[in-house]
This record gives C-alpha cells, structure tokens and sequence, in this order.
C-alpha cells in the first residue's frame, strides 16, 4: 500500500480517549452504572436552559405514562368483563363503563403526549443554546497554546459535532424513559395482581434484547473511537478538494485527482470498519432476539401452567395476556430509551470532558494587575510545544527597557515568534522565568496583561467585519484618543479603503455575498492600523510588512518610528535594513539567543547578524 497523503494511517489516539478505551472494555452493569452521571449533566444543563420548560416537560411525560397506564387497567377489566360468565349482551353492557375509561385514557394520553412533546421541542434549542454558550465561553479563555495541542484541538472538534448533539438527542431519550417507565410499572403490577408469577416472567423476555442493545452500541462506540483518526483524516481530505485557500494551487498542481484518490482510499477504510462493526451488531441483536423469543415462549408457558393447575381462572387468563404483552412492549420502549441513552451518554462525556480540560487550562482570574512595564526580563527562559521534543527557545536571558525598539532576527524556525509570545505573556515558558518589573507574569492577572500588548502579525486575523470594524477591534471598547481614521492615515490603510466600494463600511470578507476580499499586503495595512489604534505600552509586529511593496513598508516604518515615542516595539523582520535603528538588535539561532547588540556593534562582532546583514545589502550593490 502507498504511504498515505493526508496525515498518516495509524495515529496515537488522543489520551482524553483512554478512559472512553475503559468504559467501552467495561460489562454491561458497570455499564448501566454510569449512565445516571450522563443523566444528572443533561438535566443540569437542561434546569440551568430552562426551570419551567424542564419541569413541565417532566410533568407532561410521567402524566401521560400515568394515563396510558390507567387504559391499560381498564382494558384488562373489560376484558375481564367480557369473558366472566353469564349472557353476552349483558356482558357487552357491564364492560361499558370501562370501555369509556379506555376511550377516555387513551384520549388523555393522546392529549399529554402532544403537549410533552410540544413541551421537549421548546426546551430542546434552550438547552443547545446553553451547551453551546458554555462550550465557547470555556474554550475561548483557554490558554493559547492548547490551540497547538492536537489532542485538545481534536477533542473540541468531536465535542461540536458529536458532544453537543447528543445532548440535545439524551434529553428527548430521557422523557421517553420517564413515561415509559411509569408504564411498564403499571404493566408489571397489574399482571402482579392477576398472578404475582406473572411479574417477573414478564422480564425474562426483555433481559436478552437490552443486552443485546447495549452490547451493540459499545460496539459501535469502540468502531467510533478506532476510527477516530481516519474521520479526521477524511473530513481534512474533504476540506483540501472543497476550500477555497486550496483552490487554486490544487487547480494549477493538477493534484485533483491524487487527492480525491486520497479521500476514497479513506473512506473505504471507513465504510469497510462500519460495514464490519453492522454485521457485528446484527449478530449480537439475532441472538438478544433469539434468546427473548424463548423468553416470551416461557412466559406463555407458565401462563399455561397456572391455567391448568387451576391457579388462574380463565377470564382472567386474557386479561393477563394483555398485560404481558404490554408489560413487554413498555420494557422494549424503556429498553430502546435507555440504549439511546447510553449511546448518547458516551458522548455527552465529551462535553464535559471538553469543559474540564478547558476549566483546568484557564487561569484563574487573580487580583494582581500588570502594569505597562518599565523593565521586561527574561531569566533563562525556554519553551517546548506540546509533544515536541526539542525545545523551540533553551535558556534565553534578555532585558528589555521601556520605549525601546528590541529587534528579533534570525533563520527561519529560529525562536523569534515564540519568544515574542513569551515576553507578552502569551505563551508560558516551560522553563525559568519572563518578568514585568521584577515580577513573574504567572502572577498577574492575565487579561491584564493582554491590556498591555498589541499585535501585528504576518498573517492577520481577517475579521469577517467592515473596514471600520476591522481597525476598531483592535480595541472594541475605546471612547477616546485616536480615531479609526487617524490610525488607517498613519498605517496607510486609508488607500485601501478608500479604493473599497464603500470606504469604511465595506465587508471584508467572501463569507457573504456583499463582501469583498483584500490581498495580502492590504490585509497587513489593515492590520498595523489595528495595532496602531490599540496604542498598547508594548507593541509586537511580527514580519507586518512582508507581503507590502517597498511604498507602504517604508510608510509604515516611518508611522512606527514617529508613533513610537515611550512605546516598547518588539519588531521582527527578516528584512534587516529596518532593523538598523533598533536600540537591541537579538539574533537566535535553533532557539538560542547568540548576539546582542545594537548594528553598530554587532556588525564590529562580525557574526551571524554582519553575515545576514552583509548577504542582504549586497543584493542591491550593481554588480561589476
Ligand atoms: N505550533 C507549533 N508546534 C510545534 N512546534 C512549533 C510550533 N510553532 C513553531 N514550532 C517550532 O518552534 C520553532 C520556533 O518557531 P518560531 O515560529 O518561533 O520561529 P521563527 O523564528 O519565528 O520562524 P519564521 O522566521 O519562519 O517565522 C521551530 O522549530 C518550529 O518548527
């Protein structure tokens, strides 16, 4: 077999998966065991959506099991009626009373099963609305670098699909349960009543099947939870042949029908394990079935017996036929309500899974403010991605004064980006410290820390926003100093925008139809504008200019320069002719810092930095 081209075949399950590995290697009773927790967070979550629609929903569904129970009674007592002896007309009059209790039951049941499920319908968007709420206000506090956790970024995509769906399913599973099981009571006991034998022969046919059920649906979580890898894989395959980013190199490198070769191989895997894991269940279900097709034939057969052992008088024999029969049929509708349930359960794990996970990468809220910093130091700071081995900064010790311009250089994959990110606070380091005047930032508050930086990436975020909006998110809440329009002046995104058909108010985005796309270059403008309308104490412009022409960089750096005043810019660039004015020019090599110093300086060294610099420059000297 070729290697495969999207990912690869066999990957390490992601380890919030080792305890779903448990529970689909448990038996059925601890099986069973764990579906009241499952429960008590639907209904939590369903209590928290909406007090008076759970409640009434839970009013409604037991109400109508109450009332289908209550038919069922007077359906035994005409029948009783009708096979007591004596004439039949008479009979036929005597068993009216109860007649009109069925009509009457079944007509109430009617009723309540109509408002219970009008009830469900009502609380089933709520309680969606506040799984998903506390799913997007958990994940988006969560500290930054579980975005570069594969197995967390996993887990949230599994828990917006398949965790918050379930909820929603679990609780319709829930109140079909509950009527059900008010039912299968009122069955039970009224065959309890004819012969207490008859009770629990009733069971015996449906025991079989519910293991069955279950059985089946632990097969299919262990298939899910196998295939976990593959799915991913596909729905990337997926994303690759339908993105627009991909679009066109797909379309120029002619790698259409490589990829779709790619996503059929996938998918047969996939079809093959679900094929596989169908023809599993229905074998498991023919013998659940079997099993309780002699149940049921051993029940009928004590029913014979009681007869002929004159322990049951005939008229009451059809009566309790029926009362098996629908002791039966309510035990299948619990037993299919509780398979749902279980199934539904085992994803609705992965909400809360997701949640903790979320809960236990957030920082608490502390009292400690930051303030703008006088003095940032790094005391051997290092770091490592999660699931790396080598470390992307090892021990690098830096001090850093306000207003200065602190210049990053180095190769590609040197550390600069990640060592932005840790003298901001945005990522932690793994080891030593970064302090904000002599203090750890690990101690402040960290949205007070955000308050303090500004961002100007390479790769901006492209707001599905207007113009304006785009400028104005760099601080949403700002009432005063500089305007929207100031900062697009100083950045040069004025001539973008003014070039848009409708300046400011323009939609930049391609997600709706009235919006337009920007390039590359104008996206940046747009970018430093934001960075310069936030005027934060510390601001960090990684590569800003990379995809501008010569025009707007040198305009931007000129804005920089005369914005800067008290500022501390962190600049990185791999352009070094806009770095020779840094008052800290830092070079990493693999993670290391090794030189320091201003241009001046570092170029007397004669090291890495005068080599680049020296390499560059002569790239504009007219060669003889
Ligand atoms: N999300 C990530 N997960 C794992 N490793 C990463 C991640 N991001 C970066 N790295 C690794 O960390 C190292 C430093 O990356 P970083 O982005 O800081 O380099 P850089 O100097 O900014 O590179 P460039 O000039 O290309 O932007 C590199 O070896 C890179 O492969």
């Amino acid at each position: 077999m070729s290697a495969p081209l999207v990912g690869v075949d066999e990957v390490e399950l992601p380890k919030w998966t080792e305890i779903d590995q448990q529970v689909a290697n448990a038996g059925l009773w601890h099986t069973l065991r764990a579906l009241p927790s499952g429960v008590s967070i639907v209904l939590r979550l369903a209590w928290q959506a909406s007090k008076r629609l759970t409640l009434l929903s839970a009013i409604l569904s037991v109400a109508a099991g109450c009332a289908t129970a209550f038919g069922l009674i007077a359906t035994a007592d005409v029948l009783t009626t009708l096979l007591a002896q004596g004439p039949t007309p008479t009979q036929v009059v005597a068993s009216l009373p109860s007649v009109a209790l069925v009509v009457a039951s079944f007509s109430l049941r009617a009723l309540l099963d109509s408002a219970s499920t009008a009830a469900l319908a009502l609380l089933r968007p709520h309680v969606e609305q506040t799984a998903q709420e506390t799913v997007h206000a958990a994940v988006s506090q969560v500290e930054l670098i579980a975005f570069e956790d594969s197995d967390y970024a996993d887990l949230l995509r599994q828990c917006m699909t398949a965790g918050v769906r379930s909820i929603e399913s679990s609780i319709k599973a829930i109140s079909g349960i509950g009527g059900s099981l008010v039912y299968l009571i009122a069955s039970v006991v009224s065959a309890g009543v004819l012969h207490p034998l008859l009770a629990p022969v009733v069971l015996i046919a449906v025991i079989p099947n519910m293991w069955a059920y279950a059985r089946a649906a632990k097969l299919a979580y262990v298939s899910y939870l196998a295939m976990l890898s593959r799915s991913r894989r596909l729905s990337i395959a997926s994303e690759l042949l339908t993105a627009r980013e991909t679009a066109a190199e797909m379309r120029a490198a002619t790698a259409r029908l490589a990829l779709l070769e790619e996503y059929r191989r996938i998918s047969t895997m996939l079809t093959d394990e679900a094929v596989r894991v169908e023809l599993k269940q229905t074998r498991v279900r023919l013998i659940g079935r079997i099993i309780a097709g002699v149940g049921t034939g051993a029940g009928y057969a004590v029913l014979g017996v009681l007869l002929h052992a004159g322990w049951l008088a005939l008229p009451l024999a059809g009566a309790a036929v029926v009362a098996m029969r629908v002791a039966t049929s309510a035990l299948m509708t619990t037993m299919m309500g509780v398979k749902t349930l279980y199934e539904d359960t085992l994803y609705v794990k992965l909400y809360t899974r997701l949640l903790e996970i979320s809960r236990a990468r957030t920082r608490s809220p502390v009292a400690a403010q930051a303030p703008a910093p006088a003095v940032i130091t790094l005391e051997e700071a290092s770091f490592s991605y999660p699931g790396q081995d080598a470390p992307a900064l090892r021990d690098v010790s830096l001090t850093i004064t306000k207003g200065q311009v602190v210049a990053l250089v180095g190769e590609n994959g040197s550390g600069k980006s990640t060592l932005a990110k840790l003298i901001t606070g945005l990522y932690q380091p793994t080891g030593g410290r970064v302090c904000w005047d002599g203090v750890d930032l690990a101690e402040f508050d960290e949205e007070s820390v955000y308050q303090q930086i500004a961002l100007v990436l390479q790769d901006p975020a492209r707001w599905p926003m207007t113009a304006h909006d785009n400028i104005r998110m760099g601080r949403i809440d700002r009432r005063d100093g500089m305007s929207v329009a100031e900062a697009a002046r100083e950045s040069g995104a004025e001539d973008v925008i003014a070039e848009l058909p409708n300046g400011y108010q323009t939609l930049l985005s391609r997600l709706f139809s009235s919006g337009r796309d920007l390039s590359g270059g104008q996206w940046q403008r747009i970018s430093v504008a934001r960075g310069i309308y936030r005027d934060a104490p510390i601001l960090v412009v990684d590569e800003p200019t990379a995809a501008m022409d010569a025009k707007a960089e040198h305009a931007v750096f000129e804005s920089l320069r005369r914005l800067g005043g008290g500022r501390t810019t962190i600049l990185i660039t791999h352009r070094l002719a806009n770095v020779q004015h840094a008052d800290q020019i830092v070079v990493l090599d693999q993670g290391k810092l090794v030189e320091q110093g201003t241009h001046h300086e570092l170029m007397a060294l004669g090291g890495t930095y005068a080599g680049l610099f020296t390499l560059q420059a002569s790239a504009y000297t007219p060669r003889t």
